[in-house]
């Protein structure tokens, strides 16, 4: 089975909506996470938990996609310790149930697993490897997962610091927005140690609805840049669509429609295109994490002499819209930078 599911990743949903302590992969879990291989500072947290649950989970990082999915583990009845920068957003996931520590090697000592959901490459390195980090808190039998969005030259690097101290790693960024994240829909692109894979594959079913294993630390890390490069331009290029459309009379809304009957429809267009026609952008991807994004990829790019045009002329567009002010608005506020090019 474990065979199976590390070379066949994409196993159906309803396989694993099953109680865990039911889940193939359960008994595995127990036997490594709360055994011998635990150290003896984190051995009375490794007991098996509440419903059955098998280990302490922990989660770094509340923000908008982190928030839900430590719900999602909560409310499927784990043990989950969370820590968050800004403390206030711990609150309403303790009134849940959750445990609380101040720092992540706090955290990461307390639990067997940690999860790690933060804004960019320099925060998920500090968190991860900085004065308080996780890595001070992880040894030989723990797992770090890091859900970030980052490049592959920042998770090869934590990769490697979380390993010295002998524990395993796994690089799982994710693909779907705030709404996937609530449903627990998200899609997970996973590298590196492939047992812990196999540990935390129950916790990535209750978070998502698929994920693939592909090899390498910096794999995942990869695809998820090559998968938000592609959205980054195609918002662009919507956002054009949608001007135009205007500027020669035609009514924005009835572009959406026929933009959703054809063959580049997508489920972007259709979900964001009616609030972008009312310069409305409620926020469930930061336009600023999307330019990180394009810049990570571009540098990606550049690294190994690929050309990529279209998405280097789409960086700047996400790079004048921060310039007004848009970083904490919905990516699609891109539109707003190709309106004040029009006007300037
Ligand atoms: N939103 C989305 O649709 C998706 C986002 N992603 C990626 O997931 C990651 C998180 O995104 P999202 O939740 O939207 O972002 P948010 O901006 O909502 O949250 C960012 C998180 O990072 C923390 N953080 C930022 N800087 C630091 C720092 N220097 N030290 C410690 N913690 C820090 C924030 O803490 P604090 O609360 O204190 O600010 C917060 O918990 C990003 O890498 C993003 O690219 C991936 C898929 C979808
Ligand atoms: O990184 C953000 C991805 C957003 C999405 O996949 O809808």
């Amino acid at each position: 089975m474990a065979l199976y599911t590390t070379f066949c990743p994409q196993l159906p949903k309803q396989f694993f909506k099953l109680p865990l302590s039911s889940h193939p992969f359960y008994h595995h879990w127990t036997s490594r996470f709360s055994s011998s291989t635990v150290s003896s500072s984190a051995a009375s947290s490794n007991e098996a938990s509440r419903d059955g649950f098998p280990a302490r989970i922990g989660f770094l990082g509340l923000g908008i996609m982190g928030l839900p999915m430590a719900q999602n583990l909560i409310k499927a009845g784990c043990d989950v310790t969370v820590w968050n920068r800004t403390k206030s957003k711990c609150d309403h996931l303790i009134s849940m149930g959750a445990k609380y520590e101040p720092s992540p090697q706090e955290v990461a000592s307390a639990c067997t697993v940690t999860f790690a959901m933060l804004a960019d490459p320099d925060s998920a390195l500090d968190v991860a490897c900085g004065k308080y980090g996780a890595l001070h808190g992880m040894t030989e039998g723990k797992g770090y997962v890091d859900v970030s969005t980052v490049d592959d030259t920042t998770s090869k690097l934590i990769s490697q610091r979380i390993k010295s101290t002998g524990a395993s790693f796994l690089e799982a960024p994710v693909s779907g927005s705030k709404k996937p994240a609530e449903d627990g829909q998200l899609i997970f692109l996973t590298a590196g140690d492939a047992t812990l894979y196999e540990m935390v594959s129950p916790l990535l079913d209750i978070m998502g609805k698929s994920r693939f294993y592909l090899g390498e630390i910096g794999n995942g890390a990869s695809m998820k840049l090559v998968v938000n490069m592609i959205m980054g331009s195609m918002m662009a290029s919507f956002s054009e669509g949608l001007l135009l459309s205007e500027k020669v009379g035609l009514d924005p809304n009835v572009l959406v429609e026929v933009v959703s009957q054809g063959a580049i429809s997508a489920p972007m267009f259709s979900m964001k295109g009616p609030s972008m026609v009312q310069s409305k952008y409620p926020p469930a991807f930061p336009l600023k994490h999307q330019q990180k994004d394009m810049r990570l990829a571009l540098g990606l790019a550049e690294s190994v002499s690929q050309p990529t045009p279209i998405a280097a002329a789409a960086n700047e567009l996400y790079k004048a819209a921060k310039s007004h002010g848009l970083s904490d608005q919905d990516f699609s506020a891109v539109l707003e930078a190709l309106k004040t090019k029009l006007e300037n």
